[in-house]
């Protein structure tokens, strides 16, 4: 196995660059390139580890001939294109609670910030003025947070607000009213938030719901004398809105550590009272950097050295334990895909993926993303095992996943069904020696073979010297056989036959057998 190489492309705790080297990967530590010095050398790298400045989009991953992993040291993925990445078959992953404390921490120091005016408070004592009688507070004790976004770092800051004696309002979708009674919040809708809150934190990712979620109307609702921090995205705030906002003095003060446009060397909000602003700092401790440099290097190097996959945005988790029992499945799945993606000649309705035995015991997802890929490779060059799932539901084909834990023949057993207009069809595949793929079963009837290279397929009524016939017109072709299996539903019934082949087969030589007594169907398989 060649030595995978990896790039961190931002500057990272020197942690990740240790780990990679502990586990066998070579690494290289550029922070800073332009995306003109990235594309120039991404192809050399297998894997790529960013923070939030590099922006890994589709001509990045276009100039990435080998790239197949891009971690995240932190949590917000919005820099990178991860359509582009999954289409290219680039798992992306993060590290989702490694720096979500320090967050919270800094969106607590952020709401103290506005509520003494320290940092205005800082200058003025520091350039002599003593302006004592200038910097009147509020307490936070008894007043309420209204905090947009409850999940890993909204419900720290809840947890610390409490511990301020702050009473805490929640605006979050998804959160349940049992999950606000066990955080002690209560959970409102945002107009009762904008209207109660004396303080507002923000705490979601930015979507297409969440953007503008303070747009200039919700800040307007808001009670007069409010104080905004948001530590969680630019882009959830309507930033001149809020500078209106802040020179009538509705809104009493802001803090704001992430920008619409990053970095934010200028905005009309610098210099407005009331208003304090950090460069993207809400993950920046040692704990927390190193917390996340090593996640990232530690789920990299096991993706690139096992294929085991954690905290990935785009393809299903598989754990280190899993990932070795999982490999030679994935291959029995993309064969049996692709089999069966050979065989249909109608648009697939439905695929049905089916686990007997000890397959039954393992994750599913990765198997059917393989089967998926194999099933679309005949009609699709750019599917894979990261965008299959995505691209059959686009194509809307229902996919449905069953286990059976009691084994039937075989000690292990995939069973793929495909339903189409035509019909339903189904192949089986086992291991043998728990390693080698092999079909032990095409459309019911049992036959045992190897699917690889090129492979001459014949339908055909069972018939004495039909054997014969194919095997001397391939022959007579000069196309050398390799294996010949062979199966059939019963005596003079249905048969089918998989001929391995060193040669490619013509066209003319597949109408040539098409044309044989009793041939039903004839194809020209690859794997
Ligand atoms: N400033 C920084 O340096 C920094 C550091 C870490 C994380 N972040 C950002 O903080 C944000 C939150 O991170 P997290 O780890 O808590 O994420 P999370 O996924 O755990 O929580 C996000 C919460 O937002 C809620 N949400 C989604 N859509 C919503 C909507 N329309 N209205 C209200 N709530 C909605 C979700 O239900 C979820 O509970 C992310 O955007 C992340 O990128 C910023
Ligand atoms: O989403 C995150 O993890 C934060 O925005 C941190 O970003 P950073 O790694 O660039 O500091």
């Amino acid at each position: 196995m060649t030595v995978p190489k990896v790039l961190i492309a931002d500057k990272m705790s020197p942690k990740a660059a240790e780990i990679f080297r502990q586990r066998g990967v070579e690494v290289d530590e550029k922070p800073g390139l332009s995306k003109d010095e990235l594309i120039a050398i991404i192809a050399d790298y297998d894997g790529l580890a960013v923070r939030s400045a590099t922006k890994p989009d589709a001509d990045i991953m276009a100039a990435a001939e080998k790239l197949k992993v891009i971690g995240r040291a932190g949590i917000g993925v919005d820099n990178v294109d991860i359509p582009a990445a999954s289409a290219r078959g680039i798992v992306v992953m993060n590290t989702p609670f490694g720096n979500s404390i320090t967050t919270a921490e800094h969106a607590i120091a952020l709401l103290f910030a506005l509520a003494r005016q320290l940092p205005e408070a800082d200058a003025s004592t520091q350039a002599g003025k003593w302006e004592k009688s200038r910097f009147m507070g509020v307490e936070v004790t008894g007043k309420t947070l209204g905090l947009i976004g409850a999940g890993n770092i909204g419900s720290i800051v809840a947890s610390r607000a409490l511990g301020l004696r702050m009473k805490v309002a929640a605006f979050d979708p998804f959160l349940t009213e049992e999950r606000a009674r066990d955080l002690g919040i209560e959970k409102v809708d945002l107009d009762t938030l904008l209207k109660r809150a004396d303080f507002i934190t923000l705490h979601t990712p930015l979507t297409d719901q969440t953007r503008n979620i303070l747009s200039r109307e919700n800040l307007e609702k808001t009670k007069k004398g409010v104080r905004i921090v948001n530590c969680a995205r630019g882009g959830l705030i309507d930033e001149a809105a809020l500078k209106d906002l802040l020179d009538s003095g509705h809104v009493a003060g802001a803090a704001l550590d992430v920008f619409t446009q990053e970095p934010a060397k200028e905005s009309p909000l610098f210099g407005t009272p009331g208003f304090v602003a950090t460069p993207h700092l809400g993950a920046s401790t040692t704990e927390a950097q190193v917390n996340v440099a090593i996640q990232v290097a530690e789920q990299m190097a096991d993706y690139l050295l096992t294929g085991a996959v954690t905290n990935a945005l785009n393809t299903p988790s598989v754990s280190a334990e899993e990932a070795p029992k999982l490999k030679p499945y994935m291959a029995l799945a993309e064969k049996l895909g692709l089999l069966a993606g050979q065989l249909v000649e109608e648009g697939v309705t439905r695929v049905t993926v089916e686990a007997e035995g000890a397959l039954a015991e393992l994750g599913l997802k990765p198997v059917t993303s393989a089967v998926l890929a194999g099933l679309m490779k005949p009609v699709s060059d750019s599917v894979n095992m990261v965008n299959a799932p995505v691209i059959a539901r686009d194509r809307g084909i229902d996919i449905a996943e069953v286990r059976h834990e009691k084994e039937g023949d075989y000690h292990t057993l995939l069973r793929v069904t495909v339903e189409t207009g035509a019909g339903t069809r189904s192949v089986a595949g086992t291991l043998f020696g728990d390693n080698n793929p092999r079909l032990v079963e095409l459309f019911g009837i049992g036959m045992e073979a190897d699917l690889s290279g090129t492979m001459l397929y014949v339908e055909n009524e069972d018939k004495p010297g039909f054997i014969g016939a194919v095997g001397s017109t391939l022959g007579k072709a000069g196309v050398n056989i390799g294996t010949f299996n062979l199966g059939r539903r019963g005596n003079g019934g249905e048969a089918v036959m998989l001929v391995s082949v060193d040669e490619n087969i013509s066209e003319p030589l597949l109408w040539e057998i098409c044309r044989l007594d009793g041939v039903r169907d004839v194809k020209a398989l690859r794997f």
